[in-house]
């Protein structure tokens, strides 16, 4: 059996009348990227903190498990082996990218000599070596983005927690930042990642966390998390208002609700991009069945798309109670769409 970096029963976390956490069960193998995703106030960075020994677990949570050391016995233990990023970067802008590395060999107890040796090593790895004799004020977002977690490996962890690391970068320096984080993985590291971006989750994690209300309404690979919401489905798109209004009376039985942000006129949901959805998974016989029917309802659309879940229907359908007619916390019994075309 893999060795568990992250073993974490029954996690409770409440704020006066307000449950954040709500007894989750967090388990991560060693040398793989779990991910927490959930909306904002969900509690994913209250779960990184508790994790990280930053904030107290309510006294009836279970036994947590960090690099193999109880967090209630040994906190001293856990700290170090883990490392911390939070939102809110450790850089200091007063000083220099290689002053901050140099203070964090300092805090680590690293012997002069070793802590230059690390830190000029990370300072290379990302990316950085030019810039480290500016102040870190200079830097940019993805510069700084990079000198913080530079600054998180001085001491070697073994368990890394990054907590949304990639807010506010572009795309360019988010894609960066995904090399630099499946490299640690691939060395052996464990990183526990929460994220607002689901392509983020996708791209990386090994398992997917859905947190809301509390409790985790889903885990899993983003695939089974992918298989749990059957929302692909065919767009028409038409360019006349007549030409939809037509389609839509005509497949008033087979298109998916409307979604939420619909202006309705006269009566009717009129939706401002002129666009249907029909339920479908997306097989050659399903569109097959599709085409007759448009066809022999003398529908011609202008645009016909397909699309298969992806993880921001998990993400909806799980976290906004207005869009899932099942309860949250249910993900064995998946949405299913109203009618489909069969
Ligand atoms: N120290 C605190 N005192 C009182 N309430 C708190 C405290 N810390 C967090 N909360 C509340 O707990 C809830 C969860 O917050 P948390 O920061 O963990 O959410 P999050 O999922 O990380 O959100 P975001 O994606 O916006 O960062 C929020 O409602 C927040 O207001």
């Amino acid at each position: 059996m893999t060795d568990l970096a992250i073993a974490a029963n029954r996690l409770r976390k409440s704020y006066g009348d307000k449950t954040v956490l709500d007894g989750i069960d967090l388990t991560v193998p060693e040398g793989t990227v779990f991910s927490l995703l959930g909306p904002n106030g969900a509690g994913k960075t209250t779960a990184v903190k508790i994790l990280s020994t930053l904030t107290s677990p309510d006294p009836a949570s279970g036994r947590i498990h960090i690099g193999g050391h109880d967090l209630a016995t040994d906190p001293q233990a856990v700290r170090a082996a883990i490392g911390v990023t939070g939102q809110f970067s450790a850089v200091d802008g007063l000083i220099t990218g290689e002053e901050n590395m140099l203070l964090m060999a300092d805090l680590h107890h690293l012997p002069k000599q070793e802590g230059r040796r690390v830190a000029a090593e990370l300072l290379e790895r990302f990316d950085l070596t030019e810039a480290a004799k500016q102040p870190a004020s200079t830097y940019s977002g993805g510069m700084k983005r990079r000198l913080d977690i530079a600054m998180t490996l001085v001491g070697s962890p073994r368990i890394i927690f990054l907590d949304e690391p990639t807010t506010g970068l572009d795309p360019r320096s988010r894609h960066n930042m995904w090399q630099i984080i499946r490299e640690l993985v691939t060395g052996g590291v464990t990183v526990f990642l929460t994220t607002q971006y689901l392509e983020e989750a996708d791209e990386l994690a090994d398992r997917i966390a859905v947190l809301t209300d509390g409790r985790i309404a889903a885990e899993g690979t983003a695939e089974e998390l992918k298989r749990l919401i059957p929302s692909g489905h065919v767009r028409l798109r038409f360019t006349d208002p007549a030409a939809y209004q037509f389609a839509a009376s005509a497949l008033r039985e087979v298109t998916l609700p409307q979604p939420l942000g619909f202006a309705r006129t006269g009566g009717a949901p009129i939706d401002e991009a002129l666009s249907l959805q029909i339920p479908s998974n997306g097989t050659q016989r399903e569109l097959r069945s599709i085409l007759d029917r448009l066809e022999s309802a003398g529908i011609e659309a202008d645009e016909l798309t397909v699309h298969t879940p992806d993880l921001d229907d998990v993400f909806f359908a799980l976290t906004s109670s207005s869009n899932v007619p099942n309860q949250p916390n249910q993900p064995n019994q998946p949405n299913q769409p109203k009618e489909t075309l069969r």
